[in-house]
C-alpha cells in the first residue's frame, strides 16, 4: 500500500519533503557556462553541500521526513523499463547525431542504477566519452555537453508541485532545466512509493514552474505569470485543477519578466494562514486576475472559465481565501535593503507550520520583520546555495503537509 501524499496549503505542518543534495553537477559550472546554466556565480561545492546538509538536518530536527530526489531516482532505475525510458529521454536531444546516440545508449544500458543516476544528473561532456567518435564529436568543442548537467535540480520546488492528492509534473521554460521534469515524471510514475498517485500537467504541456504556484488556502491557488509560467500555462493548470476538483479559485498573478522576479515565490511566500512576506517595492502594484469555473462542461477542454478584471493581489487573494485581510510583512527595511534582501531570497521562506518558517540567515532585516510579526524564524546558511538564486522554498518540494486545523 502506498502512503497517501499531498498538500492543500503553504503552511500546514510539513511532514515529508523532497530535496536534492547538490553534487557533481555543480562542478560543471564555469564562468563560460554559468549564465546559460542559470547560476549567478560559481559555488564552492563542498560548502554548498555542508549548507544543504544543515538545511536537511534542520528539517529532520523539526520532524520532517526528508526524501532525496537522487535516491528516489536510483530506486526507480532498478526497473528496466524505467532505465530504458530514462536513457531514451536523456539522449533525445537533436545535437547528438545518430552515431553518438547509439553509442551512448549502449554504454548507459550497462550502468548500475547508482551510476546512471549520477550521469543523468551530472551530464556527460564530449571529452569524457571514449567511443562513438565521428562527425558530431569532432565538430563539437571538447567542453560541450552531450548530456547537459542539471545544477538547478537543487531547486526541487520547480519541477513538481503537489496540489491536494495530485502531483503536477511541471513544464520548465528554460532550456537548461527542461530535462529535470523527465526525472521527476519518471519517479512519480515508476517509484513504488508513488504507485497509484494521480498526476496532472506534465513536461509536454504549456510552461508552468512550481515556484510560481502558491497554495494560498485549501481550494485557492495563486500562479505567477512571468519569465517562466506563461499565460497559456496558467490556463492549462486552471482547467486541470478545476476539472479534478482540486480548487475553486485560481489567481493568475502577472510578475515582471526579470531574473530577480523569476517566480512568484521570489517576491511573496506565506508564513501563516493569513500572512505573507512580500517585496514591498512591488506590493502595491501587484495585481491578480481571479479565475473560477463558469461551466464545468464535459471534460477539461470543454470547461468554461470565468475571468475577472485585474484587481490588487492582496485584495483578490483575501476575497478568494474568505478572510478579511491577507497581511503583508515587508522584505527589508528601506527600499535598498529590501532590494538586496529580495535578491538574496529574503522572501523565499519555507513554512514548517503556521508561524514557523525557514529562512536564509543572511537577510537580517527581513528576519527581524518576521519575528516582530510573531513568526518563528528558523535560520539556515545559504552563502553558496544562494548563488543559484533560490532559497529554502525553492530548494524543497513538499510531498505531504497536514491539513490546516479547522477553527
Ligand atoms: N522557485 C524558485 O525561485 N526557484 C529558483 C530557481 C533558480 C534557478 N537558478 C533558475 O533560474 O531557474
Amino acid at each position: 500500500m502506498s502512503t497517501p501524499h499531498g498538500a492543500d496549503s503553504e503552511v500546514g505542518r510539513l511532514t515529508t519533503v523532497m530535496l536534492h543534495r547538490p553534487g557533481n553537477e555543480l562542478k560543471r559550472l564555469t564562468p563560460r557556462n554559468n549564465d546559460k546554466l542559470l547560476f549567478d556565480g560559481i559555488p564552492w561545492v563542498n560548502r554548498a553541500q555542508e549548507e544543504h546538509d544543515a538545511f536537511a538536518e534542520t528539517l529532520r530536527g523539526r520532524g520532517v521526513e526528508v526524501l532525496y530526489l537522487s535516491e528516489l531516482l536510483t530506486e526507480t532505475l532498478e526497473s528496466e523499463l524505467a532505465r530504458n525510458h530514462a536513457i531514451t529521454s536523456a539522449l533525445s536531444g537533436l545535437h547528438l547525431g545518430d552515431t553518438m546516440r547509439r553509442y551512448l545508449a549502449t554504454a548507459l544500458r550497462d550502468k548500475s542504477p547508482v551510476e546512471l543516476t549520477e550521469i543523468l544528473i551530472a551530464g556527460i561532456r564530449n571529452d569524457e566519452v571514449r567511443g562513438g567518435h565521428g562527425l558530431v564529436t569532432s565538430l563539437l568543442d571538447p567542453h560541450d555537453f552531450l548530456v547537459d548537467p542539471l545544477p538547478n535540480l537543487l531547486f526541487t520546488r520547480d519541477s513538481s508541485v503537489w496540489i491536494r492528492d495530485r502531483v503536477a509534473v511541471t513544464s520548465l521554460a528554460m532550456p537548461a532545466r527542461k530535462r529535470e521534469t523527465q526525472l521527476t515524471e519518471l519517479i512519480y510514475t515508476e517509484h513504488p512509493r508513488f504507485a497509484g498517485t494521480r498526476r496532472i500537467h506534465g513536461w509536454h504541456n504549456e510552461h508552468v514552474e512550481g515556484g510560481d504556484v502558491l497554495l494560498l488556502a485549501p481550494g485557492v491557488v495563486a500562479v505567477g505569470v512571468g519569465e517562466r509560467t506563461t499565460p497559456a500555462g496558467v490556463e492549462r493548470l486552471a482547467r486541470q485543477v478545476f476539472h479534478a476538483d482540486l480548487a475553486h479559485t485560481v489567481l493568475a498573478v502577472p510578475i515582471a519578466q526579470e531574473r530577480a522576479t523569476m517566480h512568484l515565490d521570489t517576491i511573496c511566500t506565506m508564513v501563516d494562514v493569513d500572512k505573507v512576506v512580500m517585496y514591498p517595492n512591488i506590493a502595491h502594484t501587484l495585481e491578480a486576475v481571479t479565475v473560477t469555473v463558469a461551466d464545468h462542461g464535459s471534460d477539461e477542454n470543454d470547461l468554461v472559465l470565468d475571468v475577472s478584471q485585474h484587481a490588487p493581489f492582496l485584495v483578490a487573494a483575501a476575497k478568494a481565501m474568505q478572510i478579511d485581510t491577507l497581511h503583508q510583512i515587508d522584505t527589508g527595511l528601506d527600499p535598498v535593503t529590501a532590494e538586496r534582501e529580495q535578491w538574496d531570497d529574503g522572501n523565499n521562506t519555507l513554512a514548517l507550520a503556521p508561524r514557523v518558517a525557514v529562512a536564509y540567515e543572511r537577510n537580517d532585516e527581513t528576519n527581524e520583520r518576521l519575528e516582530e510579526a510573531g513568526i518563528e524564524v528558523v535560520r539556515v546558511a545559504g552563502s553558496e546555495l544562494g548563488s543559484g538564486r533560490g532559497g529554502p522554498r525553492c530548494m524543497s518540494c513538499p510531498i505531504s503537509r497536514d491539513p490546516l486545523p479547522q477553527d
